[in-house]
């Protein structure tokens, strides 16, 4: 077992530069991640934000810097060690041919499996407890290639889950969810216990194209602009029209939601400016 070290963040990165041959995506980058809670990056396309993950699960080796998961230096730690504290759900992941949804949730428990050594009853339960909070329980036994893409997406997403990983990056988990799933997502994902301390949240880092989910269930929002954190914050600090300009270049409204509190982000286009407080319907009404 890891000790853990409370005071910690969950994950830290110093001087971290990451990239693809002779490419530079993140260079000399320094993130604390808070231990507990959400963290969304958000970002234009092509900012860095999957290379950034992919760094943080060690799929792409850092090439200059250090990283630490709960207080620890990871770079000794073998595969199984960090599988089983961080856990990822890719942006588009891949299942063999012909997998059930159980035998896919199943694979989250490999980390925690002894070599030879077959299933346990812990394995069976943190199986169970991931198809039940996913609301998968009914597909277990379908075969995902039997499955609508949200259906599919929250069994990957049961998979991390079943990982029982005290730190779970998640790379725009609502690609294929319709808004009320996307809410159902976010209220899970924001509920998460620890699974190593049930009384305190687990640690979850998500990239989100959709700012508006982001800013009511992010803890911390970091915005990654050219491969730098550009900002940082609470929703409220981070989801500001001057941010969403530079990192954007988004012109935007931003006012906070009447019942909740968080920003609401409204998109404004040259046209909108110049036309007002006017409905598409009046604009119609008084053409015509
Ligand atoms: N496998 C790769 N090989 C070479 N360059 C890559 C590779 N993957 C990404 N890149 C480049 O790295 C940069 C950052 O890409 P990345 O996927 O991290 O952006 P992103 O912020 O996640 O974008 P998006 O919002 O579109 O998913 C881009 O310029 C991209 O073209």
């Amino acid at each position: 077992m890891i000790p853990s070290d409370p005071s910690a963040p969950a994950i830290r990165l110093r001087g971290v530069s990451l990239g693809y041959d002779d490419a530079l995506v993140v260079d000399e980058l320094d993130l604390d991640v808070p231990l507990g809670g959400t963290t969304v990056l958000i970002g234009a396309n092509g900012s860095g934000k999957t290379t950034l993950l992919r760094g943080l699960t060690r799929q792409l080796p850092l090439r200059s810097g250090s990283m630490s998961v709960l207080g620890r230096d990871t770079a000794g730690w073998s595969p199984r060690e960090f599988a089983r504290t961080v856990a990822l759900l890719p942006q588009a992941p891949v299942a063999p041919e012909g997998m059930t949804v159980e035998q896919l949730v199943d694979r989250g428990r490999h980390p925690h499996r002894r070599l030879l050594g077959g299933r346990r009853a812990d394995d069976t339960e943190a199986v169970a407890g991931a198809l039940e909070r996913t609301g998968m329980v009914e597909f277990a036994e379908r075969r995902l290639s039997e499955l609508s893409g949200g259906q599919r997406q929250r069994a990957w997403l049961a998979l991390v889950l079943a990982q029982s990983a005290p730190v779970m990056l998640l790379d725009e988990p609502t690609s294929y969810l319709d808004l009320a799933h996307q809410l159902d997502l976010m209220d899970l994902v924001r509920d998460l216990p620890d699974p190593r301390d049930p009384s305190r949240r687990a640690t979850v880092v998500m990239v989100l194209h959709e700012l508006n989910l982001a800013a009511r269930v992010a803890d911390h929002v970091v915005a990654v602009h050219g491969g730098r954190v550009a900002a940082q914050g609470t929703p409220s600090q981070v989801l500001v029209p001057e941010v969403l300009a530079d990192v954007f270049g988004l012109d935007a409204d931003v006012t906070p939601d009447p019942l909740l509190g968080h920003p609401v982000v409204m998109p404004r286009s040259v046209a909108d400016r110049r036309t007002g407080r006017i409905t598409p319907l009046e604009r119609a009404a008084s053409a015509g």
